[in-house]
């Protein structure tokens, strides 16, 4: 048997912008952008995860939306998969609190001014798609 555990990402989208999140750690990650997520724990749902770390990452109280379609392949064996998000009414701001040093809301027009990690560009081409259609869900 084949172990696979999800790490979800979350395209997190607020007024038409996606939130970008740089990783400060690993050192083969530090720089690059990402998702804002982590691995889903043993009996957690991914959608429960996603609300976790992103309470966790950025200190806002977010909820899953529709997944992504698409699944992306990490380092085995972890595999990518991504759902939209949106905050909660009265949310905090989100704030780099840990795994990443710089957060950055990004339009449809400046989505590929940040280099994300090259796994997660198909992700954010999906996700690229509902921006350019005006869609937040
Ligand atoms: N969160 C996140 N991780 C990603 C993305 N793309 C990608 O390759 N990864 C990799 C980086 C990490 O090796 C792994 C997720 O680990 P993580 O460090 O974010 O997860 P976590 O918060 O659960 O971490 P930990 O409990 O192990 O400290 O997946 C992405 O878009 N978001």
């Amino acid at each position: 048997m084949t172990e696979r555990i999800v790490v979800v990402g979350a395209a997190l989208l607020d007024g038409g912008r996606l939130l970008a999140a740089r990783r400060s750690a690993p050192p083969e990650l530090a720089g690059r952008w990402e998702l804002p997520g982590g691995k889903v724990e043993p009996g957690e749902t991914p959608e429960a995860a996603l609300v976790r770390e992103l309470r966790e990452e950025l200190g806002v109280e977010a909820e899953a939306v529709r997944r992504v379609p698409g699944e992306w392949m990490l380092t085995p064996p972890y595999v990518l998969q991504v759902w939209t998000a949106r905050l909660r009414a009265g949310s905090p701001e989100a704030k780099a609190l840990q795994d990443h040093d710089e957060l950055r809301w990004l339009t449809a027009g400046t989505l590929w001014s940040v280099e994300w990690l090259e796994q997660d560009v198909g992700a954010v081409r999906e996700v690229a798609q509902a921006l350019n259609a005006g869609v937040e869900h």
